[in-house]
């Protein structure tokens, strides 16, 4: 069926450019229900956010199509609703656009954008082709899986378009977690609106998204737990500083010093004033502008110019790597726990530590944290939350999907080179935190300085590193980002 729509009384006007109130924001689902309520009650109506949202959306979709056809499928809601919006706005552009509508729209909003549309409106989506398919199925509102029938729709449509673009989230993509179905088609940009949303920056979806842009509806800052962590600028030493005002650390090693070592570089390279290795093992890749501080450990981490200490990586797991652990834990030290030191931690060997920490499990070591803590979550983002709050610790759960719990806090990256996916780059990137916490003396934003110059040393080493060779990007990583 093919119908057209007798154009509505209602006036569709360009949209001016926004500047983002709060534009590091994520709201989960129900916070984002609450911004709208209260936007509500101040006299905003739901009508002008969704004319932002939709006109927002048009101007990022009359770019990516260069004038040629634009195929947008409307849902039953308000995103569907924000479809119809955006198909108004690009036919008032003359960009040629027409409506899937498989299903009628329900909402009173989405029944008034819709009528406000007065192009071409299919049930249908046989023969449909063209430059760009945006979806406006399903967006936060989505309340059970998508049907086989619907599912296969989004995937022609996504086949039969040379660029895809998902309003707010694609269909089927759980919001607050990021979970999808397995045949989720990839998408080339998703607009998130208003707010960021966690689905943005973690879970499966995350390699289906394509590039994720926020289009600003004036959503004020509502002061919630949930942030990006974007890159900011490094602060270089001042006039009066010298070595250890720079920052001292302490790289405690192993039985397997390579490692060490490698963390070592890293923390040399990330801004530290000065580095001591405290290793009871040589090695022959041992630089000779590394200090090895052959003292009893006990006796070297009780330099009270030690600012920040950094074990785990290389550490092994026998006997002598859980006194090594002991002694940094008694040190009383802001230190980062990486490797065989999360392997080793217990509720116990935390107990009389106070100091600051910083722990960067991956996965696996995640999973074992939360055992022996005994907390668990069904998500990643749960599991470093519930571990940070059993802990007191600060938790930079790594992987592909990196994210940072400290409290009642989530902080949340936009996701690095996959390259980063390499043996001994998760030591690279403890000796940069370890130096980031000796310089700055705060552990939040020691975790996000060190995933960013983690981030950027791999995009500057390129494809295909070795961790060390990383390590050694960390030098222009860190002259870039001052
Ligand atoms: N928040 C804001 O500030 C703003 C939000 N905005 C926009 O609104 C969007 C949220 O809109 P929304 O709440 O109407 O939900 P939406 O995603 O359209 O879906 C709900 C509809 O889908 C249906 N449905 C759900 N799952 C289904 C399934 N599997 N299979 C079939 N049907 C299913 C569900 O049906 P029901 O469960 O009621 O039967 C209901 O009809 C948000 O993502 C953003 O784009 C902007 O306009 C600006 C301001
Ligand atoms: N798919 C990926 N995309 C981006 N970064 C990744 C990916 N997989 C791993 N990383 C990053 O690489 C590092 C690997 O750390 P880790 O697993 O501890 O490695 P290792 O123990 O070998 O040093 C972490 O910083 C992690 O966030
Ligand atoms: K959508």
């Amino acid at each position: 069926m093919t119908h057209s729509k007798s154009p509505s009384s209602e006036t569709v006007t360009a949209s001016p450019p926004r500047a983002n109130s709060a534009p590091g924001q994520i709201l989960t689902t129900a916070q984002m229900r609450d911004a709208e309520a209260a936007l509500y009650e101040s006299g905003v109506e739901e009508w002008t956010l969704m004319q932002r949202a939709g006109h927002g959306a048009a101007d990022w979709i009359a770019r990516a199509s260069a004038g040629n056809l634009v195929t947008i499928l409307c849902g039953p809601g308000n995103n569907g609703g924000d479809g119809y919006v955006a198909a108004a706005a690009l036919k008032a552009r003359g960009v040629p656009v027409r409506v899937v509508a498989p299903i009628e729209p329900k909402t009173e909003q989405a029944k008034r954008a819709a009528a406000t549309f007065d192009g071409e409106v299919l049930d249908h989506a046989a023969g449909s082709h063209g430059a760009v398919f945006v979806d406006a199925l399903f967006g936060i509102g989505l309340a059970r899986p998508v049907s086989d029938d619907l599912r296969r729709l989004l995937t022609d449509l996504r086949a039969s378009h040379s660029l895809a673009v998902a309003l707010d989230v694609p269909s089927g993509v759980d919001a607050d977690t990021g979970a999808c179905p397995d045949d989720l088609p990839s998408y080339d940009l998703t607009l998130s609106f208003g707010a960021w949303k966690p689905a943005h920056f973690t879970g499966d979806a995350l390699a289906k998204l394509g590039v994720v842009r926020l289009v600003d509806i004036d959503v004020p800052d509502c002061g919630g737990n949930l942030r990006l962590s974007e890159p900011a600028r490094l602060a270089a030493p001042d006039f009066a500083t010298h070595k250890y005002r720079r920052g001292l650390v302490a790289v405690v090693g192993g039985a397997m010093p390579g490692a060490s070592l490698m963390t070592a570089r890293a923390c040399a390279l990330a801004g530290a004033g000065y580095v001591k290795w405290m290793s009871d093992h040589d090695h022959p890749g041992h630089p000779p502008d590394l200090v090895k501080d052959d003292a009893p450990l006990d006796d070297a981490l009780g330099d009270d110019r030690i600012s920040a200490i950094v074990i785990g990586p290389g550490l092994g797991r026998e006997d002598d790597a859980q006194a090594r652990l002991e002694a940094v834990l008694a040190a009383g030290k802001p230190a980062v726990l990486d490797a065989d030191a999360l392997n080793l931690l217990t509720p116990a060997l935390l107990e009389s530590c106070d100091a600051p920490i910083l722990l960067t499990p991956h996965e696996g070591e995640l999973a074992r944290l939360c055992e022996a803590f005994e907390v668990d979550g069904e998500t990643k983002r749960e599991r470093a939350s519930a571990l940070a709050k059993a802990t007191g610790c600060a938790v930079l759960a790594k992987g592909a999907d990196t994210l940072l719990a400290v409290g009642e806090d989530l902080r949340f990256f936009t996701p690095a080179t996959r390259w980063l996916s390499v043996a001994g780059s998760g030591d690279v990137l403890a000796g940069i935190a370890a130096a980031r916490l000796a310089v700055t003396g705060d552990l939040v934003q020691a975790a996000c300085e060190a995933v960013h110059l983690h981030g950027r040393a791999a995009r500057i080493v390129g494809a295909g590193f070795t961790a060390t060779m990383l390590a050694e990007a960390v030098h222009p990583a860190l002259g870039q980002m001052l």
